[in-house]
């Protein structure tokens, strides 16, 4: 299964994957060696895109979006086998993401199993594309008047994907894109571009049309190159805020959804079950090496119950199973990279040079950091202000609830939180307060429901996903006002 229509040539003993532009894997600039995150063993070479790439891709996809639109329920149609495509791979489609990403089993069971909902709700809601009837006449004058707005495919769209949860994002991407009636051109990072191409190659095997899809391979250079290119109509990002920047920058008047970084806060108050929260927030901060951008990052714990809190999460961290991700029973594999884990182990070192107290972990085995955890952190810190990416944790007390909320809306981030309370009057409190796009309440903040509309405020992007505000995002809405004056009518 793995990708063999995505296959151009052999080299060294390994396929060579092209990119898939008109319908076809093509060769394009020199390949590039994609290994095992775990072991370093070679996987796959993978071609980048050229300039003049970018360009064949996009002038394929909109002969595409031309030549052959889809009705809403052949989209529906289209989405619904992929999706059983997804379900029938499962396990293939785990070992491969384990080995390209690096993240243990348990976690990318999930994101399998997330991807597989997630093209089945854009496939729903490929059918459910309406508009509204406007009430026009309600404004003296226009009595005569009827008004609707229908919502209308924007044409070729750009995708562009992160390394961390790769197969899952594409589908954030491609498929409410494809129900919407668009094409799509989707670039994946360039640390995980196999799992993009194993699901592209799904999507043809299940019958729409191959144009609709083209897939680009490279890393920012390719991406810079999306953003100049004037063919696209929207920009579907997510990945480090840096980035986004650069895309809203790079854009001009072109709509883009932006889904950026976190430094996701969590407060535990002392009417919650602490043993509970403990469990949670343990294995939800080092689920993908904590490279998620909802990943448990700052713990404010409740003064009463602070040391029973620390106390338990350390000891429940110093459990975790660290190491091999193929190993069903691992709770920690690598991060992405060597060169990532030596940037947070320096952040780390840093921290505790400028006063933060180590209670677990904070050595590093090549691209394997140990789950770390800190306290008597201050908020300038790396570990606090900036988005970790990494298994660290900083746990911080809190005396009053105001003093909890300021503290988690000190950050130039707003994506999601966690609270874990009893107390209704203190969870709407959250709601309103907290400067976030989403409250995860008595679990964490790592929690993310593919249907809801996900995205963030301040840093944190712009837009939201889950398909069907993707699919908003990604229609124009057209207005359409009809004067019903009859024939000798003096109006
Ligand atoms: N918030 C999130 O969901 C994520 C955040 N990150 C953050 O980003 C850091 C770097 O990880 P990367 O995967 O390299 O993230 P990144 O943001 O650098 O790259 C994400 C995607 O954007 C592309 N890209 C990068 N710069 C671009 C540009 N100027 N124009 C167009 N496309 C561009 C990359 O090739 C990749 O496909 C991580 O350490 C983490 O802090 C990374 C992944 C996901
Ligand atoms: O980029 C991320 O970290 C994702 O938004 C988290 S998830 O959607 O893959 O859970």
């Amino acid at each position: 299964m793995i990708a063999e229509r995505m296959t151009i040539a052999g080299r060294d003993g390994l396929p060579v994957y092209g990119l898939w532009i008109d319908g076809k894997a093509v060769e394009g600039a020199e390949p590039v060696l994609v290994r095992n995150k775990f072991t370093g063993e070679p996987m796959a070479w993978v071609c980048t895109a050229s300039r003049e790439d970018v360009d064949r891709a996009v002038s394929a996809a909109e002969r595409s979006f031309r030549s052959r639109p889809l009705s809403p329920f052949e989209r529906y149609e289209w989405l619904s086998a992929a999706a059983t495509w997804i379900r029938a791979r499962r396990e293939e489609l785990v070992n491969l993401l384990v080995d390209e990403v690096g993240k243990p089993h348990k976690d990318t069971v999930v994101e399998v199993d997330r991807a597989y909902h997630a093209m089945l709700l854009a496939a729903e809601e490929a059918k459910r594309i309406g508009g509204e009837v406007l009430p026009v006449d309600s404004i003296p004058g226009s009595e005569r008047k009827m008004g609707f707005a229908i919502r209308v495919p924007l044409g070729v769209v750009a995708g562009i994907t992160p390394f961390n949860y790769p197969f899952l994002l594409a589908v954030h991407k491609i498929a409410p894109a494809l129900a919407a009636g668009n094409a799509i051109v989707i670039k994946p990072a360039p640390q995980t571009p196999i799992s993009t191409l194993v699901l592209v190659q799904g999507l043809v095997e299940c019958g729409g049309p191959p144009g609709h899809i083209q897939v680009i391979q490279g890393g920012a250079e390719v991406g810079q190159w999306m953003l100049e290119h004037p063919g696209f109509r929207f920009y579907t990002f997510t990945g480090s805020a840096r980035a986004g920047e650069r895309i809203k920058a790079g854009t001009g008047l072109r709509r883009v959804a932006l889904e950026l970084g976190n430094s996701s806060p969590n407060i535990v108050h002392s009417d919650a079950d602490v043993v509970r929260a403990v469990r949670i927030c343990a294995a939800r901060a080092f689920s993908a090496a904590g490279q998620a951008c909802i990943s448990v990052q700052r713990l404010y714990v409740h003064a009463p119950i602070f040391d029973e809190f620390v106390e338990r999460f350390v000891e429940r961290v110093r459990d975790l199973k660290v190491g091999d991700p193929r190993d069903p029973k691992t709770d920690v594999g690598p991060m992405i990279s060597e060169q990532d884990a030596v940037r947070a182990e320096t952040w780390v070192r840093e921290a505790v040079a400028q006063g933060a107290r180590l209670l677990a972990g904070g050595t590093r085995d090549g691209a394997i950091l140990e789950p770390t955890v800190l306290t008597d952190v201050r908020p300038e810190m790396k570990v606090v202000c900036e988005e970790v990416f990494a298994p660290v944790v900083t746990i911080t007390k809190y005396n009053t609830f105001d003093e909890a909320l300021a503290m988690a809306n000190d950050s130039p981030y707003g994506l999601q939180a966690g609270l874990f309370t009893r107390d209704v009057g203190r969870i709407m409190r959250a709601a309103r307060e907290l400067q976030y796009g989403g409250l995860i309440v008595n679990d964490a903040s790592t929690y993310r429901s593919d249907l809801v509309p996900y995205g963030g405020v301040k840093g944190s992007g712009i837009g939201r996903e889950g398909p069907k505000y993707a699919i908003e995002e990604m229609t124009d809405l057209h207005v359409v006002i009809v004067d019903l004056t009859e024939e000798g009518e003096d109006r």
